[in-house]
């Protein structure tokens, strides 16, 4: 989806991690999308041929982005995303570890100015099915645990996307559901929604084997949240 003739500018910050490399790879080779810039902490290690800017109101305004895709962590996003709204630059949010009251935050401010936005817990195609069927097979079971097992990379815990999946579960039971966090070498992103009932257990299981895995979700999402006027919570709202 372009904006008119011209590409949707796309600003990556967080472009010299795990997954802003290969979102930067992702978009690069979609021609409906143009990177206008990467924010990084080390220009050193920015990505090549990008235009890099090491501060968020800098990029802002020299980039001019229609969107800002976060992919940096728990403890920059929030400002990230406040700053980019205020500037009316539609935030596309991967990176997880905020609170339900910075989307709550999010959701007003955006409605307020008629802008759209996107936060997604996790780009996976499988994960929001995954989330969609353990909400559904909740009804039938007394019990649940989330298990999500993650790269020892990773610096935020419980998952976003655990966090997600028990809020969304809480929707239809009422009841809390507990989350149990494994970071080891070797893992990518991996959940599993346990539940328990008379005799017997059902295991709703999700595995990202590569970060290509959400790429397609984070195309998706930069070039729908063009389209919106509201930000959405959870990337199923631009699927079913
Ligand atoms: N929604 C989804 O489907 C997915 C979401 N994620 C989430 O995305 C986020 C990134 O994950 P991952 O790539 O593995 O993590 P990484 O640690 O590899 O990458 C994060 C990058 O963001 C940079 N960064 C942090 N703060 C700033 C800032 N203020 N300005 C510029 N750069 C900054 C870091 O720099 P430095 O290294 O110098 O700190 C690092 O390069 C996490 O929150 C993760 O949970 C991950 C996978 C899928
Ligand atoms: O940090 C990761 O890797 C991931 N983070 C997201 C989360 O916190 O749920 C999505 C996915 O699980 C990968």
């Amino acid at each position: 989806m372009t904006l008119g003739e011209r590409s949707i500018r796309v600003l990556v910050a967080g472009a010299a991690g795990r997954m802003g490399r290969e979102a930067v790879a992702a978009l690069a080779e979609d021609g409906r999308f143009h990177i206008a810039g990467a924010l990084v902490r080390d220009p050193g290690r920015a990505p090549d041929g990008l235009r890099v800017f090491t501060d968020p109101v800098h990029a802002v305004e020299e980039a001019r982005p229609d969107v800002w895709l976060d992919l940096t962590d728990a403890e920059s996003v929030v400002r990230h995303v406040d700053l980019a709204i205020s500037f009316g630059v539609r935030p596309v949010v991967g990176a997880t570890g905020y609170g339900a009251e910075d989307v709550a935050r999010w959701q007003k401010a955006c409605e307020e100015r008629g802008l759209g936005g996107v936060v997604a817990p996790n780009f996976a195609l499988g994960a929001l099915l995954m989330i969609r069927f353990a909400q559904e097979a909740a009804r039938f079971y007394a019990a649940a645990e989330i298990v999500e097992l993650h790269h020892d990379g990773k610096k935020d815990a419980p998952s976003g996307t655990a966090r997600r999946t028990a809020l969304l579960i809480r929707d239809v039971t009422g009841r809390d559901v507990p989350i149990h966090s494994v970071r080891l070498p070797g893992l990518v992103a991996h959940q599993e929604v346990i539940f328990g009932g008379t005799g017997e257990t059902l295991t709703i299981r999700h595995d990202s084997l590569s970060r290509a895995s959400f790429m397609p979700g984070i195309r998706l999402a930069c070039a729908k949240v063009m389209e919106l006027s509201t930000l959405v919570y959870g990337l199923e709202h631009l699927l079913w």
